[in-house]
């Protein structure tokens, strides 16, 4: 069932051409920069989008020329499989080595990288969600290890989804492990579960 799924949306996701990506991508930028959750936000973690997903690039270019004080991380695989993911300070000098998922990611020292719960807010890649925060990944359950966190403390890192109103499905049965999203940008809607 969930197989399915995951398949029929990667299949939407990259049959897209490259000029809607962008148009539509663009439009979910403007979402997330018109929440308060992203204005006051420091330290953002943000993904490397491949295959069609939702490209959150255009956020760094904006927010970069207007000389914010906020930080932009991009996840890297954990060596520790419990950890999930760790995240790397993304500069102009930053170099990229494509993990074994090819997804570039920056190139650090594990002790240079920074855990979830150091970020403010973080811009999550996904396959699908529902209107209660739910989210369907690619199914290596990174996200949901890196933020597991969220379910026994009060922490403020905020999830965000980044997603194509496509993307929005019925509802999901959540596992146990499952962490939901607080808050999910499209190219019409902000949806705040807070
Ligand atoms: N851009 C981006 N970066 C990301 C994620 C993401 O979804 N998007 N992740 C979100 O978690 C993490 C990587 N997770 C991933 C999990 C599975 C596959 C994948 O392609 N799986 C194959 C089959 C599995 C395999 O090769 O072993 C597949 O689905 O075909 C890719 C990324 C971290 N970085
Ligand atoms: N906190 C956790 N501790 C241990 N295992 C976990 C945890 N969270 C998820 N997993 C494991 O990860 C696997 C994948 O989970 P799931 O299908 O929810 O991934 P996903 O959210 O789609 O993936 P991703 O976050 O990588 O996009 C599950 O089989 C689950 O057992």
């Amino acid at each position: 069932m969930e197989h399915q799924l995951r398949d029929s949306l990667k299949i939407k996701r990259s049959s897209l051409s490259k000029q809607s990506q962008a148009k539509k991508s663009r439009k979910i930028v403007e979402t997330v920069i018109s929440s308060d959750a992203y204005q006051h936000a420091k330290k953002i973690g943000t993904y490397y989008s491949v295959k069609g997903e939702a490209d959150p690039a255009d956020l760094i270019k904006l927010s970069q020329k207007e000389a914010t004080n906020k930080t932009f991380y991009l996840p890297v695989l954990s060596s520790d499989k419990q950890q999930g993911l760790l995240f790397g300070e993304l500069t102009p000098n930053t170099k990229f080595e494509n993990n074994r998922f090819s997804i570039p990611e920056p190139i650090f020292e594990e002790s240079d990288l920074i855990s979830g719960e150091q970020l403010d807010f973080v811009l999550v890649p996904l396959l699908g969600f529902d209107k209660n925060g739910n989210r369907l990944g690619m199914g290596g359950g990174f996200y949901d290890r890196c933020f597991a966190f969220k379910k026994s403390t009060q922490n403020k890192t905020l999830l965000m989804g980044f997603a194509y109103d496509f993307q929005e499905i019925d509802e999901l049965t959540p596992e146990n492990w499952d962490v939901r999203l607080d808050l999910i940008a499209t190219e019409t809607q902000l949806i705040d579960l807070r």
